[in-house]
Order: C-alpha cells, then sequence, then structure tokens
C-alpha cells in the first residue's frame, strides 16, 4: 500500500512492504543534515527512500544518493520530484561499495569519459550511472540525465558546462573548510544557523557542483548492522593529486551492545580502512533493544585512506 508521510517539511510516498522506512530516525535525519552547508556535496551510500537525501537537497546540497533495492531508488526519484528537488539528487542503483568507488575514484583521463559512458551505461536500472554523472559533470558527453516521475514522465535536463562545474569545486571547498573546523562536528551546527546560511530551502534553479573525484563534503553510511564493514570502500579510493580541501566527513551508522565499546567500534573501523581514525564522534541514536544501541560515528576520512600513486585511476573495489 502507497502511503505518504511527512518529515520536517519534505513529504515522503512509499509503500512499507517494498522499501525501508523508520519514522523513529526522524530527529537523527535532521540532525544529520543540520551538519551540512548549503552547495555541500553528499554521498549516501544507503539512501532508501530519501530521508537524508532530499533535505539535504532542500538545503541547497547535491546528492549523490544510492541504494541496492530499485524500488527504494524508484521512490526516492519520486520524492525527489514531489519536494521539488530532482535537479539536485542524483539516484543509483548500485552495491554501495560498488557506488562509492566509481563515484570518488577519478577517470582515467577526461577523455575516457565519454566512452566509459555507453560501456557502462545499464549497470543501473534507468537511473544514472555515476561515469555518466561524471561524463556530464566535465561537460565532456551529451548532456542528459534521466529522471522518471512517479507518472512516468521522463525528463531530459541540461547539465553544466564545466568551466561552471570548476567554479563549483572553488565555492563549495571553502564552504566546507569554513563550516567544519578539524574534529569538531558541533560547529558545523552552530555555523548550519549562522547569518546567510540558515536551514531554508534553497530554491537557486542552479548552483554548480563539484567533480565527485575532486571534492566530497559527506558520505552518509546508514546500514547499522554492517556499514562499518563497507569501510573498507575507501582505502585509497581518493587520488590524491585530484583532491581539493579537506576529505569527507564519513557518518557510519552501527550498533552497539551492552558488552561493547566505543573503542572496540573504533578498531572495526580502523582495521575496515586500514587507517587510524582521529578525533571520532559518537552520537548515541536510539535503543533498539535492552542491550542494544544504534549510534552515528562521524570522522574525518583520514590521510592514509589517500591513493598517493600519481598516475592511474584505482580500479573499482569489488565486493
Ligand atoms: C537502514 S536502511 C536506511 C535507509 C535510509 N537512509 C534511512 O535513513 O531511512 C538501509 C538501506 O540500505 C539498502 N542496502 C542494503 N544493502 C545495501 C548495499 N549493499 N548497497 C546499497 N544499499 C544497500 C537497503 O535497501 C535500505 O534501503
Amino acid at each position: 500500500m502507497v502511503t505518504e508521510v511527512k518529515q520536517y517539511g519534505a513529504t515522503f510516498k512509499l509503500d512499507y512492504s517494498l522499501v525501508y522506512w523508520n519514522s523513529r530516525l526522524e530527529h537523527e535525519h535532521i540532525r544529520l543534515v543540520s551538519l551540512f552547508q548549503p552547495g555541500e556535496t553528499i554521498c549516501d551510500m544507503f539512501a532508501g527512500i530519501g530521508p537524508f537525501a532530499i533535505p539535504a537537497a532542500q538545503k541547497g546540497c547535491f546528492v549523490y544518493a544510492n541504494d541496492l533495492n530499485p524500488d527504494s531508488v524508484r521512490y526516492l526519484k519520486i520524492n525527489a520530484k514531489i519536494n521539488k528537488v530532482d535537479d539536485r539528487v542524483y539516484a543509483y542503483n548500485m552495491d554501495a561499495r560498488k557506488f562509492v568507488s566509481q563515484l570518488m575514484a577519478a577517470p582515467l583521463s577526461e577523455n575516457d569519459s565519454e566512452s566509459k559512458v555507453s560501456t557502462n551505461a545499464y549497470d543501473s536500472c534507468s537511473t544514472e550511472t555515476v561515469e555518466e554523472t561524471k561524463a556530464n559533470e566535465s561537460g565532456q558527453a551529451v548532456e542528459t540525465k534521466e529522471m522518471t516521475g512517479n507518472d512516468g514522465e521522463v525528463e531530459m535536463e541540461g547539465m553544466q558546462n564545466s568551466n561552471r562545474s570548476l567554479n563549483a569545486s572553488t565555492v563549495i571547498i571553502k564552504r566546507s573548510s569554513d563550516s567544519l573546523k578539524e574534529g569538531e562536528i558541533g560547529n558545523a551546527v552552530k555555523s548550519g544557523r549562522r547569518k546567510g546560511s540558515t536551514n531554508k530551502r534553497i530554491r537557486a534553479s542552479v548552483i554548480p557542483k563539484a567533480k565527485t573525484w575532486e571534492h566530497v563534503d559527506h558520505v552518509i553510511m546508514n546500514l547499522p548492522a554492517s556499514a562499518l564493514q563497507f569501510l573498507d570502500a575507501f582505502r585509497c579510493l581518493i587520488l590524491k593529486k585530484h583532491w581539493k580541501g579537506p576529505l569527507p566527513w564519513i557518518h557510519c551508522y552501527c550498533f552497539m551492545r551492552a558488552n561493547e565499546t566505543e573503542e572496540f567500534i573504533i578498531s572495526e573501523a580502523e582495521s575496515a580502512l586500514n587507517a587510524h581514525v582521529q578525533d571520532p564522534l559518537f552520537h548515541r541514536v536510539r535503543d533498539v533493544a535492552p542491550n542494544k544501541a544504534m549510534f552515528c560515528l562521524s570522522f574525518r576520512l583520514p590521510e592514509e585512506c589517500f591513493n598517493e600513486d600519481a598516475g592511474e585511476r584505482f580500479t573499482s573495489v569489488t565486493p
């Protein structure tokens, strides 16, 4: 049965029998989005029908949202359209590890972007592939993006040219280093309420975006039972020579049992990343059982995760 729910001013259509929805996460969705700044680039690896993605886009962020469940992606697109943010939400239907590996790895060369589009065109079910987005961003491929609404209508939208993308990178990087000081995620909440960066919906129609292999501000990983194990996707993923500004904040959800400690969770994260996590922040989301709570572990991706290779693209990690 298709239902409509509202969360902090956003409307979500969904079918409970087909997709994940938990209204108890409402405060968490809004808490996390309150840390984001307009213009920032967000990567949501387990997006569901968009309870982080849609409010983030309403705030003026550019959101690359992925889910393995095709029904979730279908409703994500419907919800992006209902909430009039389909120009800021890029939907993907892939395994999260493959998604992030493709999204944040640099293309072999700018000239390769176009050919990768055709070879990967059907990686995801009628959604844009990561490579298509990259090609569009670099302004070298045919500039189309497919967004299917609940009425089955297909829009072909023009995308920004390469110069505007470059400008966007600069603007976004400036904002992000301004808003999130190292290890101080609380500052983000405060700065998010500063003059000129309120939670008001941003309706400017065209704000250019950064290339995702040059800069991403936040990565959301809400699959608490196993998100920690997906952190290995970030090992040597980002090519240092292309990256601009600070590395992204990772917001990784997890469960902690009564006999487990924060140190244990951090050690799990560190062994997945093969890197030391500095200044981790834990936020208790909710108790899910008498001896089990859900947490959000936030940290900046460690610099040890950079791929220092001067030359070639890191190939996709396969699960
Ligand atoms: C706990 S739900 C979170 C959904 C949404 N972000 C929210 O906060 O309500 C986890 C989502 O991850 C998706 N998922 C599970 N395994 C996945 C995988 N390997 N790759 C991508 N998505 C996956 C599920 O389909 C589900 O929608």
